[in-house]
């Protein structure tokens, strides 16, 4: 059956299988006890565990051990080899197969762009293990997102600690979406934003949705993955006007979110590109929305001084 099916449905059954492993080394080095954390931003803090580096390792290996000429792009440049290589499958996704359109059965591997997080919500493990705050080790994600001519048709958000065994939220463009059941309504709008890295123009856009009802609490969490999750579960937004976030943060979660009625963009709207050669950085920021809230409303409530503050950049600097 696996040797039957398409290349997109073959791809997305392996990283599947895939992101649950990652999660595994996840839990097993948190468990091990020594996250040797090294920070990768000069004058900043972005930090990179034992744990991101053996995921990333992983995913990337057991992906190229069944796909020789797959373009992987993964957040870490530093790795740890590890010995797992996950050459299983989810079934679930091959039963799917008859479901996808002709364009999606026809991709073509060269044609694929793979974009890796294997640790989305770095800084909440870190803080997690400093204050002895378990609970936020809730946030951890591991996402696989698959691009096509630079369009995000797929994607895997693996939630190592979800209660106990944790679970793997998946999509194929229109063909729904698997492992959580998305929230259809809220009497409340919460929205959701970064935990740690609030800057003036993340705030000016909260402050400018709650002045337009559109933000009726705010919720301040870790990770791109864990907040599209929220927005599945319930929440009305997640937005992010500012440009540190990347493009393995939100691919997933793009294919993800969409299969589901709701939509991600950046803020002022523009569809995010995943092509190869494009610029890391999603510079215009990152709104996503439920599907039952109008995208552009939100689009249009947050003013163009900080629209204009976040332009798109479309290649390589
Ligand atoms: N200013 C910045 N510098 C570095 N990374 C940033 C950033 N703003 C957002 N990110 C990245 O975007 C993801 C979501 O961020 P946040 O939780 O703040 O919303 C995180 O991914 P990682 O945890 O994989 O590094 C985070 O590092
Ligand atoms: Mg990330």
């Amino acid at each position: 059956m696996f040797n039957r099916a398409s290349f997109l449905t073959r791809l997305v059954a392996s990283s599947v299988k895939v992101s649950e492993t990652a999660g595994g080394i996840i839990k097993n080095v948190m468990t091990a006890g020594d996250l040797k954390i090294v920070n990768k931003c000069d004058g900043g803090y972005d930090p990179q565990t034992e744990a991101d580096r053996r995921a990333q390792y992983c995913i990337v290996q057991s992906l190229q051990n069944r796909y020789k000429d797959l373009k992987i792009i993964g957040e870490e440049d530093e790795t740890t080899a590890c010995p797992e290589v996950e050459l299983g499958f989810s079934e679930d996704v091959l039963n799917l197969e008859s479901s996808l359109n002709s364009e999606l059965r026809n991709i073509k591997e060269e044609d694929v762009v793979v974009w890796v997080d294997p640790l989305d919500g770095t800084s909440e493990v870190a803080l997690a293990v400093k204050n002895k705050n378990l609970a936020l080790l809730e946030q951890v994600t591991v996402l696989i997102g698959i691009a096509h001519k630079g369009r995000a048709v797929a994607g895997i958000i693996h939630q190592p600690y979800f209660s106990e065994n944790g679970r793997t939220v998946w999509a194929i463009n229109g063909c729904g979406v698997h492992g959580i059941t998305p929230a259809q309504s809220n009497a409340k709008k919460v929205v959701v934003t970064t935990r740690s890295h609030l800057s003036e123009s993340v705030s000016s856009a909260l402050e400018a949705l709650k002045n337009k009802d559109l933000a009726d609490s705010i919720e301040k969490v870790g990770g791109a993955g864990y907040k599209v999750l929220k927005v599945l579960e319930g929440s009305a937004a997640y937005v992010f006007a500012s440009a540190g976030c990347k493009k393995w943060d939100t691919c997933a979660p793009e294919a993800v979110l969409e299969a589901a009625g709701g939509n991600l963009t950046d803020i002022s709207g523009r569809k995010i590109r995943y092509d190869s050669n494009i610029q890391l950085n999603n510079t215009g920021g990152v709104l996503a929305t439920a599907s039952w809230v109008k995208h552009l409303d939100y689009v249009n409530s947050i003013p163009d001084d900080i629209k204009n503050q976040l332009p798109e950049v479309a290649s390589k600097k």
